[in-house]
């Protein structure tokens, strides 16, 4: 089942971090001083671009909930940065797409979501921060029917093979789960190619004091604070691994971390499906658990947030409970 969107999926997701890594090799290292965020924003419209592109031609009856739109690069102003976006997809594509055509694929990227029907979710670069700062980064890929997550692909383009060892050249990794089929990985190096899919599961520990969690780098994501509170009343001892992007969700997958506890320091916040999809079947299809804060399951059909859940947690299952109560005993619910 879902064996052509699988392959598509993770095609379309390596032609993307192809995408990335050129632009990102282009990051100055003193434009991160100048705050400038025009890098990450060319690679997030190309990447929405090709993808929605893509998912056009192949399954022109699925709808795309894309983070984003095109409104800002249609403006006159804004000449310079679109000329740089189509750029990008036509290096990209074997054709040439019209600068009206890469335009309309980032808006097909604007569908509501639901409860109903077929859709992808796309987060074209998840952890804009990290891939400005040269680290963790993710493109982020989901089909959801009727509700249901059912295919999650990560491209973790600088993810090494664990998270003790520096990134490199060698480094990047795609991970692909489909529903009751488990979930695998591969190596996904600069060199474009895609190694062997092999499948992967969460760690079996159910001992808190041996076990690394992993968090947000952006203290305006998640509360360092309180989410430590969370980890001691949970006996996990250990000191955090932060990464930015939904590479939190891949090293729960591989085993590398027990728990991704994600508690925005801005209490209406309400999450984004983008933001959590892919990650969400990652981990469950890996053997693990991802709840809300108050231990619910995450709910995809109320469009494009998340807005009957605050927060995340996503386990190995075995310390699944006990991360639950400890939040629940930390925050008072
Ligand atoms: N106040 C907030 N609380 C929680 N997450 C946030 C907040 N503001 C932005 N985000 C989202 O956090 C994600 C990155 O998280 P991480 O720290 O795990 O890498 C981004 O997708 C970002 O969404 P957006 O892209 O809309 O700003
Ligand atoms: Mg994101």
């Amino acid at each position: 089942m879902l064996e052509s969107e699988k392959e598509f999926a993770l095609s379309a997701v390596q032609a993307a971090a192809a995408i990335c890594r050129r632009v990102q090799s282009g990051i100055a290292l003193d434009s991160l001083d100048k705050k400038d965020r025009s890098p990450v924003t060319v690679a997030d419209f190309a990447v929405q671009a090709l993808i929605s592109g893509l998912l056009a031609e192949q399954f022109p009856d699925d709808a795309l909930v894309g983070e984003e739109g095109a409104d800002q690069l249609r403006e006159a102003s804004a000449e310079e940065l679109r000329n740089r976006v189509v750029a990008e997809v036509q290096a990209a594509r074997d054709d040439d797409p019209t600068s009206e055509t890469v335009l309309n694929w980032i808006d097909r990227g604007q569908a509501a979501g639901g409860a109903q029907g077929r859709f992808w979710v796309l987060d074209p670069i998840d952890g804009t921060k990290g891939f400005l700062r040269k680290e963790q980064y993710a493109i982020a890929l989901a089909l959801i029917e009727n509700g249901q997550v059912q295919l999650g692909v990560l491209g973790c383009p600088n993810l090494p093979e664990s998270m003790d060892q520096p990134t490199g050249p060698d480094a990047g990794y795609a991970f692909v789960a489909v529903k009751g089929q488990g979930t695998e990985a591969a190596k996904m190096p600069a060199d474009g190619t895609l190694g062997e899919l092999s499948p992967i599961a969460v760690s079996s520990s159910d001992d808190p004091a041996s076990a690394r969690r992993c968090e947000s780098v952006e203290s305006g994501h998640a509360s360092h604070d309180e989410m430590a509170q969370i980890a001691e009343k949970a006996q996990m001892t250990g000191e955090p691994v932060r990464l930015d992007s939904q590479a939190k969700y891949a090293t729960v997958a591989r085993g590398e971390s027990v728990a991704y506890l994600r508690l925005s320091p801005d209490a209406s916040y309400t999450e984004k499906i983008w933001d959590h999809a892919a990650g969400e079947i990652v981990v469950t299809e890996a053997g693990g658990v991802v709840t809300d804060l108050l231990g619910k399951p995450l709910d995809f059909t109320q469009g494009r947030g998340l807005v009957n859940n605050r927060g995340i947690i996503a386990t190995n299952a075995a310390l699944h409970e006990r991360v639950v109560r400890a939040t629940a005993e930390v925050l008072g619910f």
